[in-house]
């Protein structure tokens, strides 16, 4: 049986309250690790060798060996990837598809993009006339904020966790990462890469837990934790803001979403299923940034509807071992429970149920009748302040509704208390451009979903997130500035 320990201070610890907690595998439903549980006394352990981090070899390093160092991590995650990829894939059960295209890759280049941005950032220089004519320089300068606590979900647990981690570290911070309770193993083995390419104990902690009265809570009070960057689910961003006021610590947070995508009886039908597959079933439903919401125009609405159903029963349900499974399980019983709970709703509430709607019927003695499974699911003819248009499943399905006008649609998709993703299809630019600013969100896709290049801002408005990450704007929240005013 693995076992998942603390990475404190460049090693691996029991944890001292002697906790342990069960991690369950989301295909087969069986126990697969032991994972330590810290609470007050390690939360301060790792804290305080963060801070300590600060003052030794780490804080002292020039900022192009800091980076250097940060790409030789890089390398030694892409040869290390069949074992994130296993990590990973044993922890989430995602498809290997996945995992080995997106999650794993994307980890590596967390690191690279900042490591080569901040070696070629300055900052800004104001020359100011004064009145005995010798002037003055203003400099911009940046320091890194201090000790980051980095708090992560579940649902892409290496990919959002590393672009924390990549930034904050190239910024010259440390970190204390608390990874889902449910994806504890990447987090963790990324302390062994870490300390083989030589980053100085101290700079990268990892402790594990839950949320409330747990890891997650004491290490947001920390109060030598001076920053604090979150996904996950927007309740539980205002939790950790309420915590962050306790010393006016900053914060960054990347929330939930019910995204809509809207599709135009222009639009291309082969891109927009294709599109729409992706953005409404990848990983199980299970990503921010998906759509559960779909607005289609009444001319090529039948049509749209009958081809995402036949998308859909297309798919092929199986954990990672499973040769050809295109769609896996949820990631916990739990969350199993909250999906079902909305399938039920939808149900009861007069949905149509175009397709799925309940748990597969697997074949006797199956393992796959023990993991979290639930069928892909398309409902119609709901209105749109019913709660299943309303609120966030993180499953996989969506809600598809015909409109009329564009202005009826933007109303549509504006009208959610979320603000993260929209998706278009359409092949009008004009169209595109117009339609895309004015929805109220901070990413929108034209004819795709999920591209994603780093140097650009990534967040949510509304309820969907407090600041951008991402690129430049990244800095921002891990570096503090100063301006030195030099009277010359
Ligand atoms: N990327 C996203 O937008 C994500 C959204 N979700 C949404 O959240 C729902 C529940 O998933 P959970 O994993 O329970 O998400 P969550 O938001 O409760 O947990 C995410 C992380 O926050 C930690 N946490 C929870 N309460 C905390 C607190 N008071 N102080 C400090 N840390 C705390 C958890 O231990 C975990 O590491 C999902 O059904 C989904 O709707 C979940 C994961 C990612
Ligand atoms: O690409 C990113 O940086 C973020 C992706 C976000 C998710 O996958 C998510 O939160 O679900």
């Amino acid at each position: 049986m693995t076992t998942h320990k603390l990475f404190i201070d460049g090693e691996y610890r029991a944890a001292k309250s002697g906790k342990t907690f069960d991690k369950i595998s989301p295909s087969t439903g069986k126990k697969i690790a032991d994972v330590h549980e810290a609470l007050a006394e390690d939360v301060n352990d790792a804290v305080e060798a963060a801070a300590a981090a600060l003052n030794g070899p780490w804080g002292k390093m020039p900022k192009a060996e800091r980076c250097d160092l940060l790409m030789k991590l890089a390398d030694a995650i892409d040869a290390r990837k069949a074992d994130f990829m296993e990590a990973e894939v044993q922890d989430t059960g995602h498809t290997r598809g996945f995992a080995e295209k997106v999650e794993i890759p994307r980890g590596a280049a967390n690191f690279r993009i900042f490591a080569e941005m901040l070696k070629n950032t300055g900052g800004e220089y104001f020359h100011m006339d004064t009145h005995d004519g010798t002037g003055a320089a203003n400099l911009e300068l940046h320091r890194p904020k201090g000790v980051i606590g980095v708090i992560s979900p579940w649902n892409a647990p290496f990919l959002l966790m590393t672009w924390k981690v990549g930034p904050a570290l190239a910024c010259g911070n440390t970190v204390v990462v608390k990874p889902s309770e449910e994806s504890p193993a990447t987090a963790t083995l990324l302390g062994e890469v870490m300390n083989e390419v030589g980053i100085p104990k101290g700079v990268y902690n990892v402790i594990h837990g839950f949320g409330p009265e747990s890891a997650g809570e004491l290490l947001t009070q920390h109060p030598k934790v001076n920053g604090i960057t979150f996904t996950g689910e927007t309740r539980t961003g205002e939790a950790i803001m309420k915590q962050a006021a306790i010393g006016l610590r900053d914060v960054s947070f990347e929330l939930g979403g019910k995204n809509p995508a809207i599709v135009f009886a222009d639009a291309d039908m082969d891109k927009a299923i294709e599109v729409t597959m992706r953005s409404c079933f990848a990983n199980t439903g299970q990503v921010c940034l998906g759509t559960e919401r779909i607005y289609v125009e009444r001319p090529i609405f039948d049509e749209f509807v009958s081809r995402l159903k036949a998308g859909a029963d297309g798919l092929k349900q199986g954990g990672p071992d499973t040769d050809g499974a295109t769609i896996g399980p949820l990631i916990s019983a739990e969350h199993r429970e909250k999906v079902l709970s909305y399938y039920k709703k939808a149900a009861d509430l007069g949905a149509t149920i175009v397709t799925g709607g309940g748990v597969p019927d697997f074949p006797e003695g199956d393992y796959r009748n023990e993991g979290f499974f639930v069928e892909p699911t398309i409902w119609t003819g709901l209105p749109e302040d019913s709660p299943i248009v309303r609120e966030e499943i993180f499953g996989p399905c969506c809600h598809i509704q015909p409109f009329d006008t564009e202005e009826e649609v933007i109303a549509m998709a504006n009208d959610t208390n979320y603000g993260l993703s929209a998706t278009l299809l359409t092949e009008n630019l004009g169209r595109a451009h117009r339609v895309g600013g004015k929805m109220e969100v901070g990413l929108v896709w034209v004819n795709s979903w999920f591209l994603r290049d780093l140097r650009t801002a990534f967040g949510g408005s509304k309820s969907s997130g407090i600041g951008r990450e991402g690129g430049v704007h990244s800095l921002e929240f891990y570096t503090e500035r100063t301006n030195l005013c030099l009277k010359l």
